[in-house]
């Protein structure tokens, strides 16, 4: 049998401790102590007792009561105090046989408590009882003992809740996790901590549970918005186990998956953004028109699209370096930001040094005007472009094209009449704004192209 198994026969090496003034009653014990296969200590007094039990730790101690000096009972009381003691059991051994001697030694914590004369086998009997029942106990302390250890050092939050709602336990991951000192969540209700619909949910699945345990199953993981104490909210993963005892109840496990989800976002947006301009990229600008032509072939309003190219950048490139380059696509970025200003517009870079903006339920005139301000910023911030044979500085060159979209148009049609125009304005001298009216010529190209 193992060390760890309960019953007598893993007692069999047990150590006792015998505890009495007259040396013939010490000799007898122990002969029939050892005899038994027990290991024996003995002590002739109170005094000595204590500190023996201290050092060797007896699996029971039997304890006569009269004694000079420091008394069985005194000396009880004594053990039950120290706290490396006091989980020994004790049982007298007296001559002290009246009714009020007893209740005392059992009321001193005593497990039992023997007459004499002494009959050995019960004696015996009584011993090997008490120390069958030690080695339950002491393997449900171990058990208890190793269960908070796990409990409270591991990384993942632990809740205990009863079926109405009401937090009974929870460990200091828990507690970290949330914000609370040890102890507070407990009495607390989970609606203090999840949002109402998903707190009637779990309650919704404790009610089942209670009525019918059997037909009960685990309510899985998922992931759920936690209010931290300080207001701020936390995201989980949570698992709820039923668990039925005396009462039905829950045990919630709290995984923190904050970071993964930032780093989830952080991913998101990066497929979204221009990582050198930090605007929209071409895939989140197309999904983002898909939508607003969409809306705009519903409610009839126009939607207007700028293109705009840097002018010979080329020749920046070649003059000043790539690196240069980059950082004056960068400074071209931020000018255009400044003008996607409502919600509904948007301003990406489409490759290269081509940049788009996205104007809804804006008509060719506002357009054109923006695109003027757009160009015009960019003119103003008056990035050297030594080279140019259009200006000193950085210039663009934007087309704008404007449509009411109708069913059965295509999206692509408008980034064709952009471009057009955007040509048509390097053509003509670069640094300047063409704009394809809707109802001209621009539009009925756009048409036909769509046929
Ligand atoms: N530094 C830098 N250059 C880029 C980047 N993307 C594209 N380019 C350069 O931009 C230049 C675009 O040149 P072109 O399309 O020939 O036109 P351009 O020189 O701007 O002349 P026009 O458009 O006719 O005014 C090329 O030299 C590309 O290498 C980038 O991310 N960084």
């Amino acid at each position: 049998m193992n060390p760890g198994s309960t019953g007598f026969s893993a007692r069999r090496d047990a150590a006792i401790l015998i505890v009495d003034d007259a040396p013939d009653n010490l000799l007898a014990l122990r002969q029939q102590m050892a005899d038994q296969g027990y290991q024996t200590f003995v002590a002739n007094s109170g005094e000595r007792a204590l500190q023996v039990a201290r050092r060797v730790h007896p699996d029971l101690i039997l304890l006569d009561i009269m004694m000079p000096g420091m008394d069985g009972f005194a000396t009880c009381r004594e053990l039950k105090a120290h706290p490396v003691t006091q989980r020994i059991p004790v049982i007298f051994i007296s001559g002290r046989t009246e009714t009020d001697a007893v209740v005392a030694g059992f009321d001193l914590g005593a497990v039992d408590y023997i007459g004499k004369p002494l009959r050995m086998p019960e004696v015996c009997a009584r011993v090997r009882t008490q120390l069958s029942i030690r080695a339950d106990s002491e393997t449900q302390f171990e058990q208890a003992e190793r269960l908070r250890t796990i409990v409270n050092s591991m990384a993942e939050g632990l809740l205990i809740i009863e079926a109405n709602g009401r937090i009974q336990f929870t460990n200091p991951a828990c507690d970290g996790y949330l914000g609370y000192a040890p102890e507070e969540l407990a009495g607390r209700h989970i609606a203090d901590l999840l949002n109402p619909l998903v707190a009637q949910e779990y309650l919704d699945y404790f009610a089942r549970y209670a009525a019918s345990p059997d037909t009960a199953h685990s309510h899985g993981t998922r992931e759920v918005i936690i209010r931290h104490k300080q207001g701020k909210s936390v995201c989980m993963d949570l698992t709820l186990t039923p668990m039925f005892l005396r009462q039905p109840l829950f045990i919630g496990l709290l995984h923190d998956i904050t970071h993964h989800k930032l780093s989830e976002d952080a991913l998101q947006r990066a497929a979204m953004v221009d990582p050198l301009t930090q605007l929209a990229n071409r895939r989140h600008f197309d999904s983002f028109l898909e939508k607003e032509w969409q809306r705009a072939t519903r409610t009839g309003a126009p939607l207007s699209l700028m293109v705009l190219d840097v002018d010979h950048f080329k020749l920046y490139n070649d003059n000043l370096g790539h690196a240069a380059g980059d950082v004056c696509l960068q400074q071209v970025a931020r000018a255009i930001a400044d003008h996607a200003l409502r919600g509904t517009d948007l301003a990406a870079r489409y490759g290269g040094e081509e940049f788009v903006l996205l104007f809804a339920e804006t008509d060719a005139a506002a357009a054109s005007a923006l695109a003027e301000s757009v160009r015009a910023h960019i003119e103003a911030l008056q990035l050297p472009h030594p080279k140019s044979p259009t200006s000193p500085w950085i210039t663009v060159s934007i087309g704008v094209a404007t449509m009411q979209p109708q069913q059965g148009d295509a999206i692509e049609a408008l980034f064709v009449v952009a471009d057009r125009a955007m040509y048509v304005a390097k053509e003509e001298g670069r640094n300047q704004v063409r704009t394809t009216r809707a109802g001209g010529n621009g539009l009925e190209a756009v048409r036909a192209l769509a046929r």
